[in-house]
Order: structure tokens, then C-alpha cells, then sequence
């Protein structure tokens, strides 16, 4: 009952079908309660703080006092309801829905078995069962008393020093966080960049933008042991032995991927691949007789809105109704760090690889009347193959709301000429989508 599990169980028990939700800890998954919404609350918070700092320059003079209390107060009162889900189990079964609170697991077809009670469907099952912080098999990790972002977001206070273990989204949005809130942080990142999956010029200018706030960027870097030493603050310190060199913090965050456990999910019992990552699914989330999967267990992207799309498929799939088969084509994300990354479809070197004849224009924010005005730090990056964008990269205040226009152009395939022939109002950000765009080469 994650965000596309819940969804699809609200909507089909409002369609009049029977529905069980099975949920083995809070009802709408990761996202409302460990995930987005706690993570973007602390970013808002974080991101005044930067711009309360950028007064001196630009404004005046303004004193910024941190208080984390009101971003724990906030995530744990507004957002998470002190990590209570009364409020979505209500609305489930207020719809018709019954909730049973448990583990789930496939035991046969269309059976699913909680406990000591055993369920049978007529109809089918939806698995929706997310993904949980993977921990490396690295040397004493698991005897040190580390972070995931299931503990991070009950933090009530600012440690004095984090490492990050991971320079992906989830890691860097947190550690840009804490290290505005005062934190003195380092991020390890085992590959030769950060925001690995992306345009190499992202990984770039948030690598340049943390260390011009002090944050420590070590890339391409193999942690081999990770040790716990008592003094320095009252959990003791976290030595981190990356590389040649010896990192030390009061605290250590791991945020180096996923893992779904497939095996107990009983996932074999469907003729599917209890060693493997995720699940695979047709355009219609099918992955075996009478069985659909949705969300980050899919593997086509984790994210709340790739969960939600495939959940909308579902229900018509069940329902017997049409609509248009899953397209991945112009799937968006964005990174919240600041400034923002926003990505559709492919990048440069995936579009390369697919032997697509590229073309590509990139320009800098900065060069930009509005990204001058800001000071801002940013760029737009265009991806072109015969005549339409097959991707783009929006980096920069806002880049994830720059990057909607983008996406309307790699999902209708709207020409690359059309594009060219739009007026792009003065002085705004996106804006220099016309200047990526004259300088497709
Ligand atoms: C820190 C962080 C920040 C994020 N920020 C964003 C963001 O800004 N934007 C975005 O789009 N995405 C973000 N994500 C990703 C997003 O949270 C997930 O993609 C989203 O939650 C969708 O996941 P899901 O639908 O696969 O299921 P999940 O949300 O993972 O939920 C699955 C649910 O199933 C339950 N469950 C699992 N197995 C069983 C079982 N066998 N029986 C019963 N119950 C079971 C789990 O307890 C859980 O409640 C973030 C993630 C994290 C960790
Ligand atoms: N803004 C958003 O939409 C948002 C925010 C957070 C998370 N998410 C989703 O959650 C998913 C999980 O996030 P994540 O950041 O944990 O995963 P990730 O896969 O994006 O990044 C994990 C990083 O950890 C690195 N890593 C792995 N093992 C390591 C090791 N031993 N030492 C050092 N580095 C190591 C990997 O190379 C990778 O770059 C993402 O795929 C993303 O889709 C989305």
C-alpha cells in the first residue's frame, strides 16, 4: 500500500470490487511518511535559510538562526501525524476497502497469505511493495549505529558532523540539507560522480555549488571498512575508511540504493525470480496470470509519480477499460538539491548508445537575463534526434518547474522548428530554453 498500492485499492473498492490492502507498516509507503514529503519539507526549510543568507549581498543585512525544532516539529505534526497512517486507513476503508495490517506474501495464484490467514482473489493481486534503503556489504557497517532515510527524518536535532554513504538523490538532497542547518558534512560517492545516472554537467555543478558551501565531495571513492570509536559526542564517532583517507562524523547516513526482498514476497510461487532486482511488467503491469505490480519494484524508475501513473493503468487494466499502454519515453525527475535538477527522457550518452543521431545545445543560466539578475547557477541541456527532443536536463532555481516545458516536447514530440518558433517570456528562466535550443550543434 504504497503510493500507487493505495491508489489502486482506493479506486477499485470505490468501483464496487472487493479489495483487501495489505500494509506491514503504514498505509501510502515510503513516500508521505520516510521519503518525499518529510525530505522536501526540510529542503523548504534549508532552502529559505540559503536564500535569508543571500540578503547580504543583494538586500541588506538579515540575521538567519536555524531552528531545526520547527522542521521536526513540522514533519512529525503536518506531514507524517507523528508517524501515525489513521488518516489514509481511514480513507481506504472508508471507500469499501479492508485493511489488514501485516507482511504479505504470494503463496499460490492470486493468493496471498498474512499471517495465519489466507486470501484468495477472483480477480488478481497488485504488488506494491517499494523498495527499503539497501545497505553495501561493506566491513562493520552493520555493527555501527548508522542512518537510513527512515531514521534521518525523525531527527530531532542537528548533528555536529554527517557522512553521506551515496551521491544519489536521496543523499544529496539530505546532505545539502543538514549541512545548511549548521552540520559539517562529507558525501561518498563510489562512482566517478555524482547524480551518476544523469548529464555528467549536473553531477558537475552540484559538486561545485557543495563545496563552495563546505560540504566534502569524494567521488570515485571504495569505502572498505567502517568503524565506531567512543568520545566525540554521546554516540560516539563513525570512522568511514574511503579510499586513502579516514573520515570521521558524529553521524552516517546510508544512501546507496534500494532493495526489494523478493524471496519473501514469495514471488516464486508466481513462476517469477525471487534473485532478481525487480519485477518485470508488460505496458499494462502484468507480470504473471492474475498478477500486476506497480512502484519502485518495477524498476522503471523509482518515484511517486511512476507508481501513480502505472497504478492509473492498472485499475483500467482491471476495470476492462481503455487507455494508452505504459510509456517511459518522457519520464521526469527531478533532484531537489539547490540549485534543482530537472531530467526528462534520455540523456546525451543514452541516447548515443541507442544509436540515435544526436544533436545537442547547452547553455548556461547565468548567461541568461534572469539567471544574471539571480546570480543564479544553472543550465539548460537539450537533447535532439531527427527534428524532436528526445531528452533535456533543467539545472537551476526552480529547474524542476523549468523542466514542465520540456516535457510537454519530448512526450508530444513537438518539432524542434515549433519549438523554435514559440515566444519565451522576458526576463524568466525558461527562457533560455531558446538559447539551449539555438545552440543545438
Ligand atoms: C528520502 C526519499 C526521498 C524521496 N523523494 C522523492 C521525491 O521527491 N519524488 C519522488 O517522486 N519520489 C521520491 N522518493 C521515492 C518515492 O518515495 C517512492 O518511489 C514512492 O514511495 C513509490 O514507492 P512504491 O509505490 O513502490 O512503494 P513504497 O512507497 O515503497 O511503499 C510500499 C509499501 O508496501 C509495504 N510492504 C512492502 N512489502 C510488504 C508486504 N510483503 N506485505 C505488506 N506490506 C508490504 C511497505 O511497508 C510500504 O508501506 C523518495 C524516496 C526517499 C527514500
Ligand atoms: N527527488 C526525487 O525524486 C527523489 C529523491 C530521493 C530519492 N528518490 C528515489 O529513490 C531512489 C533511491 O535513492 P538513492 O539515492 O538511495 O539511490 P541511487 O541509486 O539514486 O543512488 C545511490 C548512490 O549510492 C552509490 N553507492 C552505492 N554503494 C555505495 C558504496 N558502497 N559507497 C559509496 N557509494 C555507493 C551509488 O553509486 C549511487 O550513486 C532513487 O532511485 C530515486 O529514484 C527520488
Amino acid at each position: 500500500m504504497g503510493p500507487g498500492g493505495e491508489d489502486v485499492a482506493g479506486r477499485l473498492a470505490e468501483a464496487g470490487l472487493k479489495v483487501v490492502g495489505v500494509e506491514s507498516r503504514l498505509v501510502g509507503g515510503e513516500c508521505p511518511y520516510f521519503g518525499c514529503v518529510p525530505s522536501k519539507m526540510m529542503i523548504r526549510a534549508s532552502d529559505l535559510l540559503a536564500e535569508g543568507r543571500r540578503i547580504g549581498d543583494l538586500a541588506g543585512s538579515a540575521e538567519v538562526a536555524p531552528d531545526w525544532s520547527k522542521v521536526a516539529g513540522r514533519i512529525r505534526d503536518e506531514a507524517t501525524d507523528d508517524w501515525d497512517d489513521k488518516v489514509a486507513a481511514d480513507r481506504f476503508t472508508g471507500k469499501g476497502g479492508i485493511l489488514v495490517r501485516g507482511y504479505g506474501s504470494l503463496t499460490g495464484e492470486r493468493e496471498v497469505t498474512v499471517g495465519d490467514r489466507v486470501f484468495r482473489a477472483r480477480r488478481g493481486v497488485v504488488l506494491n511493495p517499494g523498495t527499503a534503503p539497501a545497505v553495501p556489504p561493506i566491513e562493520g557497517l552493520r555493527n555501527v549505529p548508522y542512518w537510513t532515510n527512515r531514521d534521518i527524518v525523525k531527527a530531532t536535532e542537528i548533528p555536529d558532523s554527517l557522512i553521506v554513504l551515496g551521491g544519489g538523490a536521496i543523499g544529496l538532497e539530505l546532505a545539502q540539507v543538514f549541512r545548511r542547518f549548521g552540520a559539517e558534512v562529507t558525501v561518498v560517492e563510489a562512482a566517478d560522480r555524482l547524480l551518476a545516472l544523469e548529464e555528467p554537467e549536473a553531477g558537475e555543478l552540484v559538486r561545485e555549488t557543495f563545496e563552495a558551501e563546505g560540504i566534502k565531495v569524494r567521488t570515485g571513492v571504495k569505502v572498505g571498512f567502517v568503524g565506531h570509536e567512543s568520545g566525540g559526542g554521546p554516540e560516539g564517532t563513525i570512522t568511514v575508511h574511503a579510499g586513502d583517507e579516514v573520515l570521521r562524523a558524529s553521524r552516517l547516513l546510508v544512501a546507496a540504493g534500494r532493495f526489494t526482498d523478493l524471496e519473501a514476497l514469495g514471488v516464486a510461487s508466481a513462476g517469477l525470480d525471487p534473485s532478481a532486482r525487480t519485477i518485470p511488467v508488460d505496458e499494462r503491469m502484468r507480470a504473471a496470470e492474475g498478477l500486476w505490480a506497480v512502484g519502485d519494484v518495477t524498476g522503471k524508475g523509482a518515484f511517486t509519480h511512476i507508481s501513480m501513473y502505472q497504478a492509473a493503468i492498472v485499475v483500467k487494466d482491471i476495470l476492462g477499460q481503455d487507455g494508452p499502454p505504459a510509456d517511459y519515453r518522457a519520464l521526469p525527475r527531478v533532484t531537489f538539491t539547490d540549485p534543482e535538477i530537472g531530467a526528462v527522457g534520455l540523456t546525451e550518452r543514452q541516447a548515443r548508445e541507442k544509436g540515435l543521431k544526436v544533436r545537442t545545445g547547452i547553455t548556461r543560466l547565468g548567461d541568461s537575463t534572469r539567471g544574471w539578475i539571480h546570480q543564479a547557477e544553472g543550465f539548460i541541456k537539450v537533447v535532439e534526434a531527427d527534428g524532436v527532443l528526445v531528452g533535456a536536463t533543467s539545472a537551476g532555481p526552480t529547474g524542476g518547474e523549468v523542466l514542465s516545458a520540456l516535457v510537454v516536447a519530448v512526450h508530444a514530440q513537438v518539432p524542434v522548428k515549433t519549438l523554435e518558433s514559440m515566444i519565451y517570456a522576458y526576463p524568466t528562466f525558461h527562457r533560455a530554453i531558446s538559447e539551449a535550443l539555438r545552440a543545438l550543434d
